[in-house]
């Protein structure tokens, strides 16, 4: 396992150690000592997610007020443009965001901890991700940053107009956001 740190202070991709051999490949998605030992990360995993969208789809910019979750994402199928962006009030990278390429061909994770929103877009036909989180979703505390905010001005990589949900499409700007202090 291969531990990357990013632009922003917390955010780590990971790249696991793949054995081939002529019958195809193996590797290990998830072995929590490695990861704690690793990344030094000690926030324990409570959930795990999946979700499969379509070429052009946009989910997000979403996060928990109130119960922060700390998420740990891979992509089995396809690929995305994964973002995650600092709500941490304070900290010298509020408001950055960063982006990485997850796929099913490149097998990294993301790790993103506890005090983001986060988000991705599907590059490829379809994309299904999974991902653990560090507390369970509570709706009542569920918020969404609007993904085109120019205030965050994200690189998308996007050809046109992405689908999202109706729920994305009522999302708040940062500058009207509910933060983490
Ligand atoms: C997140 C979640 C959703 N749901 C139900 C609620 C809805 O009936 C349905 C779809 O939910 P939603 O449209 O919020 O799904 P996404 O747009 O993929 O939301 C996720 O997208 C971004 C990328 C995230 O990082 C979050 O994990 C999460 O907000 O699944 C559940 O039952 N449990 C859950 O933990």
């Amino acid at each position: 396992m291969h531990i990357h740190t990013t632009s922003l202070p917390g955010i780590l991709v990971i790249e696991p150690e793949v054995f081939s051999d002529d019958r195809g490949h193996f590797f290990e998605s998830f072995n929590l000592r490695h990861f704690r030992e690793t990344t030094g990360v000690q926030d324990e995993f409570v959930q795990d997610n999946q979700s499969r969208s379509r070429h052009g789809v946009v989910r997000g910019l979403h996060y928990q007020v109130g119960r922060p979750q700390g998420k740990l994402l891979r992509v089995v199928g396809g690929e995305v443009f994964d973002v995650a962006v600092d709500l941490r009030r304070g900290s010298d990278t509020f408001g950055r965001w960063y982006g990485v390429v997850l796929s099913a061909y490149n097998r990294r994770q993301l790790w993103i901890p506890p005090g983001f929103a986060h988000g991705f877009a599907v590059t490829s036909g379809a994309a299904e991700v999974v991902y653990k989180t560090t507390d369970y979703r509570v709706p009542d505390c569920e918020r969404s940053l609007r993904w085109n905010d120019p205030a965050l001005d994200i690189a998308w990589p996007l050809s046109g107009a992405p689908v999202i949900s109706d729920k994305d499409r009522e999302a708040t700007l940062l500058a009207d956001a509910e933060l983490y202090s």
